[in-house]
C-alpha cells in the first residue's frame, strides 16, 4: 500500500500538491486522473523519490520513501531518458545492471510480443516504438511496484491497444501495484481497478472505479466530466 498524508509539494511559489491524502493500494492498478499541471507527475516522482515533500509523507508498506523502497518499483518517465546514438540493446545493458530484479526471460519475451528489434536504433524509429522501448524496460524487471507516466500520450490508436494489452499480459494481480497516470481516460476505464482524480494538486474524487460507476451510473469519461466541470 502507497499512502500520502497530508503531502504538500512545491515548486518556489507553484504548490504542485496541497496537503494531499491518498492510498494506492497493493495488488491494484490505480489510474490518477485530471488535467494539466494537476498534480500527476508530480505524485508518481514523490513515490520513486525523484521529489522530496515539502510536508507530509509518502509511505510504501509501512516504509517511508527511501533507497530501499525505491529498488521494489519501477518507473516509466513521461520523457524520453535515452541517449540517441543508443540501440535498443544498449538501452538494454545500460539500465540492467541497476536493477537486480531485471528478468531476461521477461525482457525476451516482451522484444517480440511488442514486435522490436534490439538493433533497433533510438533516434531513427518513430515516437510509439520508442514508447513501446520505454515500456519494454519498465516491465522486464520483477517489480512489486509499476509507475507509468502517460505511458499513451500522443501514440496512435494501435500502438495504445498493444501498450495496454502489455500492461495487463503478465500483470501479478493481487500481488503487484500498476499506477497509470494518463489523459487517456477512455482507454484505460477498462484497465484500471481504482480511480484517482486530482484537480489543482488535490483529490477531487478516488475509488474503486466498479463502485464509482455503480454510484454515479456513469462511465469513467462522464465521471471526469461530471468531476471537472461541477461548478465551472
Ligand atoms: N520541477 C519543477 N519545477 C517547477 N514547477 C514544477 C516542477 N514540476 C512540476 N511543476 C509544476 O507543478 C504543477 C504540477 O505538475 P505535474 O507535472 O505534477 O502535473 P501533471 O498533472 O502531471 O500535468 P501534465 O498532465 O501536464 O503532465 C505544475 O504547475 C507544474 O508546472
Amino acid at each position: 500500500m502507497i499512502e500520502f498524508s497530508n503531502v504538500t509539494k512545491r515548486f518556489g511559489k507553484v504548490t504542485a500538491l496541497d496537503n494531499l491524502s491518498a492510498t494506492i493500494n497493493k495488488g491494484k492498478i490505480t489510474g490518477i486522473m485530471g488535467p494539466n499541471g494537476a498534480g500527476k507527475s508530480t505524485m508518481l516522482k514523490l513515490i520513486i523519490d525523484i521529489n522530496k515533500p515539502t510536508f507530509g509523507d509518502v509511505m510504501i508498506g509501512g516504509q517511508r520513501v527511501s533507497v530501499e523502497t525505491k529498488k521494489r518499483i519501477s518507473y516509466l518517465p513521461e520523457v524520453d531518458y535515452f541517449y540517441p546514438w543508443m540501440r535498443v540493446i544498449d538501452a538494454k545493458e545500460f539500465i540492467k545492471p541497476f536493477y537486480s530484479d531485471w528478468d531476461e526471460e521477461a525482457y525476451k519475451e516482451l522484444l517480440t510480443f511488442l514486435e522490436l528489434d534490439e538493433s533497433m536504433k533510438i533516434n531513427k524509429i518513430s515516437k510509439g516504438m520508442r514508447a513501446k522501448v520505454k515500456l519494454l524496460l519498465s516491465f522486464s524487471r520483477r517489480a512489486d511496484i509499476v509507475l507509468l507516466d502517460e505511458p499513451l500520450s500522443g501514440i496512435d490508436i494501435f500502438t495504445r491497444a498493444k501498450i495496454i494489452e502489455t500492461i495487463i499480459k503478465d500483470y501479478r494481480v493481487g500481488e503487484q501495484s500498476i499506477v497509470i497516470t494518463t489523459h487517456e481516460v477512455d482507454e484505460i476505464e477498462n484497465v484500471i481497478d481504482e480511480a484517482l482524480f486530482l484537480d489543482k494538486g488535490q483529490i477531487a474524487l478516488a475509488g474503486e472505479v466498479e463502485s464509482l460507476k455503480e454510484k454515479m451510473n456513469l462511465s469513467v469519461i462522464d465521471i471526469m466530466k461530471e468531476v471537472y466541470n461541477d461548478g465551472k
